[in-house]
């Protein structure tokens, strides 16, 4: 970091965002230059975090820094502050076809070993393994989460509400999830009375197995040991797929294999098995010698088959084809192209999916690209028994009205990897029958003990006790900030969360909570009291583990203003510095799709705007930078004005997109500091800028909107060509010029 000037490193990622990125920088430069602010950037995209990976096999030009490990040491320096834009968080296809775009553009990566068979295959594997899944932020979230709708952002929702689906009394959709034999149900829990370090193992009938060596826990953190039973899930599935067919309705699977790179992986295989069963037992040795792992979705399947003489290959398809006549409709992800939910793990996650379906009317896309009632299918039942509960809901009363429903935040605990996200290393596939153990090393005191069988998944989340208390100082905080109650959802019936209900009655006692409206409730209650108060327009925070968080933040904001992406999403870290998040959506790999084909980029760079106010607030404050605090206001109102204004990005190709809306933020926000009284240096030089934009608003406009409709080429998926990148998202040389001072 520049040693002298007050520095945002501002991230660059995946996708949606990275695109939008290309025309957001210059103007975030030319706002804070003046105020003496570094803008630096730090790439964590896929691409680059597996370059970073792999310095042996690349040309000293072709290295680039492990920009994610120096960023995760900056989240320890109390000045840090990172603005932290959503990236991909990598399926093994992701990854697949992101080293393939590389070797293509002449990095010599070596081949991801899918079936490790040597022990350098497995180190390999292990170094690739660090790009997948959520990689990234449970790096940079050293801190808990604040996750809100700002006020203009809610008032613009209500003014102009998005469409909702209706709800009907007599919809068939439902959640099923597993009743016995899943995490869940076997959920063994403990607080640490004294730090230990302690090892994972499986004891057999004739040998132990070391699954984790040493795992060094301190006094107050929070373990828990469960395991999901293979068996149970495969009747499960088996169950629900019949019930499916019998019924007539849709089967639907709501996983995140993204970021429970592990255990969801393994979760979404065995459904793919489970429905193709017929056509698996079949060809069951052909597909082990192609190494062929449903894990990564049928199109792995479909790859490795296309290799085949015909006649084989034909019979192969023509199989998995009659499979389909006793198994019910799936639903689809692109019904077009015929491609459904089993095709790839990371095409439909759950945090994002359940919640569409619910702003449908509980609906989702059919073979024949109509909405329909669907069995939506969560194996786990851990979290899942809240989406029956607003399904319940939301069909005894109707769906929700964004004119006049309220408002749910949340605060959520998050930070050192808390809970199942962290568990990464921690999950495995148990080899064979036998004890899984979590043992005391240094005294051999077995703490806690399943059961298994091969083929189950056993994991060991932890959360310290320091996040612990962070979380329930951030909602009391929050709670007296804002005036509105908070609930803790935490189910005393659940192991895990009656150890952290606790914590928390223990930890509020720190606080003054006189006049504070604070309770704890189960997740089911906890859910129906925030919908009845929802429904009537009374604003509820949501105190939440983990895994709720990231459901919740998608849920509530997705009915509330129709996506997560407007939601303010603060990290302030425990080190004392700021993670500024943008939104609380993902990077959209729909919204490439459209700009690559037609020239038009949708993503909104609303969370981008919110996460730049809050993050200049900051340094302002720290860096005692008056001015950066002036940016900060006046952004914010001018953000206000472009949700007034309704300058936000339209859907539809030729209308108004990321670029223009970006650039009628630059105009509001150079007009606000030209108004603004408390600093002249600032309002000189702005009303300059705002005259030169003001004057040329229809010019660029049109310079912005004439681009649309034809294909571009930006030289690549996973890494783009800067230029190339940078000329299509900044297609106006009348803003370039006016940005860059050179007026036109
Ligand atoms: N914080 C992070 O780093 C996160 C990363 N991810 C990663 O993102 C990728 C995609 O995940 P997915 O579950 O599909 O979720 P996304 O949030 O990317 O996409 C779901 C849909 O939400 C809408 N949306 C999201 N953000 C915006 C925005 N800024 N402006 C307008 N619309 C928006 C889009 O709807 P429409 O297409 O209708 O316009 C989009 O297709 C995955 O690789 C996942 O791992 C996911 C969540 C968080
Ligand atoms: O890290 C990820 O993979 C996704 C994160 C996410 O969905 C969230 O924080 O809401
Ligand atoms: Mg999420």
């Amino acid at each position: 970091m520049n040693a002298h000037k007050p520095t945002i490193i501002y991230t660059l990622t995946d996708e949606a965002p990275r695109l939008a990125t290309y025309a957001f920088l210059p103007i975030i430069r030319a706002f804070t230059e003046p105020a003496g602010i570094d803008i630096e950037t730090s790439d964590i995209s896929l691409a680059s975090r597996i370059l970073a990976e792999f310095p042996d096999a690349l040309t000293e030009e072709q290295r680039v820094p492990d920009n994610l490990a120096e960023l995760g040491r900056l989240t320890q320096l109390p000045e840090t502050n990172i603005i932290k834009l959503p990236n991909i968080s990598a399926s093994v296809p992701q990854l697949l076809t992101a080293i393939k775009e590389l070797r293509a553009k002449g990095y010599e990566l070596p081949d991801f070993p899918q079936d490790p068979k040597t022990e350098d295959e497995r180190k390999l594997r292990e170094r690739y393994t660090k790009c997948l899944g959520s990689a990234v932020n449970p790096v940079l979230r050293e801190g808990n989460s604040d996750r809100r709708a700002p006020k203009a952002v809610k008032e613009y929702a209500r003014k102009h509400p998005h469409s909702m689906g209706a709800w009907s009394q007599a919809s068939r959709t439902h959640v099923a999830t597993m009743k016995k034999g899943d995490f869940y149900h076997g959920e063994k829990s403990m607080t640490l009375d004294r730090a230990r370090t302690v090892r994972m193992e499986l004891v057999t009938p004739t040998e132990t197995v070391v699954l984790k060596p040493e795992v060094s826990l301190d006094e107050g953190d929070v373990i828990d040991s469960m395991f999901m039973s293979k068996k149970a899930l495969y009747e499960f599935y088996e169950t629900e797929m019949e019930d499916a067919y019998e019924t007539g309705v849709m089967f639907s699977l709501h996983v995140k294999a993204t970021m429970m790179r592990v255990s969801h992986p393994i979760v979404f295989g065995h459904a793919v098995r489970v429905f193709y069963k017929d056509a698996f037992e079949k060809h069951q040795e052909l597909f082990d010698e192609l190494g062929i792992n449903v894990n990564n979705g049928l199109s792995d399947l479909y790859d490795k088959i296309e290799s085949l003489p015909a006649s084989l290959h034909e019979e192969i398809v023509r199989d998995l084809h009659a499979c389909h006549e006793h198994r019910p409709e799936l639903a689809m992800v692109d019904s077009a192209k015929g491609i459904s939910n089993f095709h790839s793990p990371s095409d439909v996650i759950v945090d994002a999916s359940m919640p569409a379906m619910i702003r449908l009317g509980g609906k989702m896309y059919g073979a024949d690209g109509r909405t329909k009632d669907t069995k939506a299918v969560n194996p786990e039942s851990t979290f899942s028994r809240i989406y029956q509960e607003i399904i319940n809901f939301c069909k005894t009363n109707g769906q929700f009205d964004p004119t006049t429903m309220g408002t749910v935040p949340n605060v959520g605990l998050m930070a050192q990897k808390a809970e199942e996200y962290g568990s990464h290393d921690k999950t495995f596939e148990i080899p064979s029958d036998g004890a899984a153990n979590i043992v005391d090393v240094a005294t051999g005191e077995i703490l806690m003990t399943q059961n298994v069988e091969a083929g189950d998944i056993f994991r060991m989340p932890i959360v310290k006790d320091a996040p612990i208390r962070d979380w329930v100082k951030l909602a009391v905080t929050r709670a007296r900030d804002s005036g509105m109650p908070v609930l803790f959802w935490l189910d005393p019936y659940r192991p895990h969360e009656h150890e952290l209900t606790k914590l928390v009655e223990k930890y509020l006692q720190d606080h003054d909570t006189e006049g504070l409206d604070i309770q704890i409730m189960s997740q089911v209650r906890s859910m129906r009291y925030t919908l009845e108060r929802l429904m009537r327009g009374l604003d509820t925070i949501a105190a939440t583990g983990n895994i709720l968080r990231d459901y919740l933040t998608d849920l509530f904001p997705i009915l509330e203003l129709g996506t997560s992406a407007k939601m303010l999403s603060i990290v302030p870290l425990m080190a004392g510095g700021g993670l500024y998040e943008t939104g609380a959506g993902g990077s959209a790999p729909k919204h490439v799709k459209q700009l690559i084909e037609e020239n038009h980029l949708r993503w909104d760079s609303l969370g981008e705007f919110l996460a730049l106010a809050v993050s200049l607030e900051d340094l302002g404050k720290k860096a005692g930078n008056k001015q950066a605090e002036i940016l900060a206001k006046t952004l914010d109102a001018a953000t206000g004005k472009l949700l007034e204004n309704n300058k936000n990005p339209s859907r539809k190709t030729g209308e108004l997109d990321n670029r223009g809306s970006q650039f009628y933020l630059a105009l509001y926000w150079a007009r606000e500091l030209a108004a603004q009284t408390d600093d002249a240096d600032l309002a000189k030089h702005f009303g300059e800028l705002a005259e030169t934009l003001g004057s040329n608003e229809d010019k660029i406009v049109a310079e912005l909107g004439e681009v649309q409709g034809e294909p571009v080429d930006i030289g690549g998926y996973y890494q783009s060509d800067a230029e190339k990148t940078s000329a299509v998202m900044r297609p106006s040389k009348t803003l370039n010029d006016a940005l860059s001072g050179t007026r036109s």
